[in-house]
């Protein structure tokens, strides 16, 4: 859990602080994503969780501890960090990169070999093909995933994320949100990341907080904050198609039973933003799922109402 307080930081000389008055809470095993506007104070507020800057003002406890009380240095031994230029040593192998903090924890040397192994095979990278490489001899994204190992390396509970996925291309990028996330849930970790892409936040923040300058405008899982802006700025932010962006997050259930519907089934993951695409492309009021029954266009537009109770697309 990672708890903030009324946090603030205030840079010398600055007519406004950056941070001003943040609360919010990531519960254990559970992850959040900052977003706003350029300068709204999202990397601020990431480097005062682990100290790389120092708060002005408010609390700050990871696992209940006070996290602001002892050496910052120790602090970050224990969070695991991922920025967006990786920010690898050119000079060592890509095992000795990941080795690192393991390192600075004093392992016994066949403990580091074997956890080094383990992560670089957790985020996808053969060690025996790439332990042995410098930083310069791997793809974007593969530097990316040596990144997300060296922060996994320690097995702190508590990972930091800044742009993680912004140097790699879209293909790439896509491919590795949806790795990492599994990753990341698999290993219950808690999670505290910045993102400039919505549509990243959305995938990987079981919460998203919308910072405006410095403060925090709204806090919630994604589909609430796409259904009910908090005001016209997160609205505006959140884009006019949010409404497009929320039938994505809301599983294409059965809504009737009756197989009106022609055409080959959807899949069992599909969204109803799935369902919709469907129609428009086969001009029908209706589709068939894979799993039975139908889901019609009326469907999609009540589940689409920021109103609609229950589970969007069930009777
Ligand atoms: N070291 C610093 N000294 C003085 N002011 C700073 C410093 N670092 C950041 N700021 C200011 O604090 C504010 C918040 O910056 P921050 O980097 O947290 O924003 P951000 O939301 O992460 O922006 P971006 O999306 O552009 O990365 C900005 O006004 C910035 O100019």
């Amino acid at each position: 859990m990672i708890e903030l307080e009324g946090l603030s930081k205030r840079w010398p000389g600055a007519d406004r602080a950056a941070v001003e008055g943040l609360s919010l809470s990531v519960p254990e095993g559970t992850s959040c994503a900052l977003i706003g506007p350029s300068g709204s104070g999202k990397s601020t507020t990431l480097r005062m969780v682990n100290r790389l800057i120092e708060p002005s003002g408010g609390r700050l406890r990871i696992a209940g501890k006070d996290a602001l009380a002892g050496d910052p240095v120790t602090l970050r031994r224990g969070i695991g960090y991922v920025i967006q230029e990786v920010g690898l040593f050119p000079h060592r192998s890509v095992a000795e990169n990941v080795a690192t903090v393991p390192r600075l924890l004093g392992w016994p040397e066949a403990r580091i070999r074997a956890r080094v192994e383990e992560v670089l095979a957790l985020t996808g990278l053969d060690p025996a093909r790439f332990a042995a490489r410098r930083p310069h001899q791997l793809s974007g994204g593969e530097r990316q995933r040596v990144g997300v190992a060296r922060a996994l390396a320690g097995d702190p509970p508590v990972l930091l994320m800044d742009e993680p996925f912004g140097a790699v291309d879209p293909v790439v990028r896509a491919r590795l949100q949806e790795e990492v996330l599994r990753l990341l849930k698999q290993l219950r970790k808690t999670v505290l990341l910045v993102t400039h892409d919505l549509e990243e936040a959305v995938r990987l923040g079981d919460a998203v907080a919308v910072l405006r300058d410095g403060r925090l405008v709204q806090h919630g899982p994604a589909e609430a904050l796409l259904a009910r802006p908090a005001d016209d700025f997160v609205a505006e932010f959140l884009g006019s198609d949010r409404a497009l962006k929320r039938l994505a997050l809301l599983p294409a259930r059965a809504a009737r039973q009756e197989a009106a519907a022609t055409g080959t089934p959807l899949p069992p993951e599909a969204t109803l933003r799935d369902a919709l695409s469907a129609m428009l492309a086969r001009g029908a009021q209706a589709v068939p799922l894979a799993e039975g029954g139908s889901v019609a266009l009326e469907d999609v537009l009540s589940a689409s109402r920021p109103d609609a109770a229950g589970t969007p697309g069930q009777r």
